[in-house]
């Protein structure tokens, strides 16, 4: 039987996501209309968080053991333009990392629908 790696082997497991992680946030606190949100936050603790998630969506054997997304969120005013910028950091540092095109396909996939349960309006609104 053939099986092909998953997406976590394939981008070189653990050591590459804690990189790409530790380089998102350092764009993302490096910009002026995402910094904010991050004042007092326990910075550690956050990127482990993010580190399990992105394992666990990328098919690797590290479970998620942090909170609900929607629960975390809660309360942060999250915008929706917000949300798209903390996204294209994300993006723009895998494409530095040499991602292929069906993992950014799929990872920007879950992106979409996890939307709604982290920003706190609606993405669009009827006027
Ligand atoms: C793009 C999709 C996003 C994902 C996948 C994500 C993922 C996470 C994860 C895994 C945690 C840790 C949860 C825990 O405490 O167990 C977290 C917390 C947090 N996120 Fe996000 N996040 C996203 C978007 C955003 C955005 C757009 C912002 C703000 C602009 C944001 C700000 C924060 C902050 C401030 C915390 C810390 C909360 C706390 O410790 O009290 N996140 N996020």
């Amino acid at each position: 039987m053939i099986t092909s790696p998953s997406y976590y082997d394939q981008i070189g497991g653990a050591p590459v996501v804690r990189d790409v992680v530790e380089r998102f946030y350092e764009r993302v606190l490096g910009d002026d209309d995402l910094k904010p949100y991050f004042t007092g936050i326990d910075m550690p603790r956050l990127k482990r968080h993010m580190v399990m998630l992105l394992c666990s969506v990328l098919g690797g054997p590290e479970p998620y053991e942090g909170r609900d997304l929607g629960e975390a969120h809660t309360g942060m005013g999250i915008t929706s333009q917000h949300y798209d910028k903390v996204g294209e950091h994300l993006f723009a540092v895998l494409q530095d990392s040499g991602v292929g095109e069906d993992i950014l396909r799929d990872v920007g996939l879950v992106l979409t629908k996890v939307k709604s349960s982290i920003v706190a309006e609606p993405a669009e609104t009827a006027d």
